[in-house]
């Protein structure tokens, strides 16, 4: 072993991503969405995504999470190249080791709350620890509403079912891309203090995008994006302290 290893070993990153570049179409329409981004995201922190609109952001976690491919450069996820991997793969990968959160909840209408939970689970055909997904349950609040469908749920309530869903097969690395962008303010509120919990309590490690100051100083970490590129990064931060960093990047023109 050498003796000056860094802080930061390669393996307490749950996702890990180095020279990622992202360019969609060619000549006029050619877009460079993200830039030689180098970034990791270690084990058991919440990292929030920051930046102007077209900054990169919903482009950097869907390439971290296996969604898009990048044009260059290399995305670990755990111990895993993920370039190296074919499709099915590549599915797989994302089915066992990722939760995912969105704005729109993306529950399936069809199915009850508890169904919804653990429907990753059922296609993978994996049997949930009962007393995770129990102790999920109870944290997000949903026990007396696991019979309900979708539509019988307030918006708050449907994101807490995709919350727990996202956590119920105990993922390497949960990825939400704006989870309370549809939510009023006390929904949200509950909905990052769970996401907060899943992190301090059980040791979970959260990557969100957002645009909301308040949201993001629920996270230990937030890291700046702008025309693609990493630019600042805080830690512990306020809302405020994020609120004045994007001042600074957001052009005067979007003000
Ligand atoms: N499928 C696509 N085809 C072409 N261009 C794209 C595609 N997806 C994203 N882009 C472009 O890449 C850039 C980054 O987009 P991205 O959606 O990652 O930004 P963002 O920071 O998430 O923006 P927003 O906050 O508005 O959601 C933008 O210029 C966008 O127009």
């Amino acid at each position: 072993m050498h003796p000056h290893q860094p802080l930061s070993a390669p393996d307490s990153y749950a996702a890990h991503a180095t020279d990622l570049t992202k360019v969609y179409g060619t000549g006029d329409t050619r877009v460079v969405a993200l830039d030689a981004v180098t970034v990791g995201f270690v084990r058991g922190q919440f990292t929030a995504i920051m930046g102007p609109s077209g900054s990169g952001k919903s482009t950097l976690m869907h390439c971290m999470a296996g969604l898009d491919s990048p044009s260059f450069g290399s995305i670990r996820l755990g111990d895993t190249e993920t370039g190296s991997l074919n499709d099915r793969q590549l599915t797989r990968l994302r089915r066992d080791r990722i939760g995912f959160v969105f704005q729109a909840f993306n529950l399936l209408p069809t199915l009850s709350a508890l169904e919804n939970i653990t429907l990753p689970m059922d296609i993978a055909g994996r049997e949930p620890e009962r007393a995770w997904l129990e102790s999920i349950i109870q944290t997000v609040g949903l026990a007396d509403r696991l019979g309900h469908r979708p539509a019988q749920l307030s918006g708050g309530q449907q994101q807490r079912v995709a919350v727990a869903r996202a956590l119920a097969g105990r993922p390497d690395i949960v990825f939400a891309d704006e989870p309370t962008g549809n939510l009023d303010s006390r929904s949200g509120a509950e909905i990052l203090e769970f996401l907060r919990g899943s992190v301090s309590a059980l040791g979970q490690t959260v990557v969100m995008v957002t645009h909301d100051p308040v949201a993001a100083s629920y996270a230990d970490r937030v890291v700046f994006l702008a025309d693609g590129r990493i630019v600042d990064e805080l830690h512990a931060p306020t809302a405020e302290a994020v609120l004045e960093r994007m001042g600074r990047l957001t052009p005067a023109h979007q003000v």
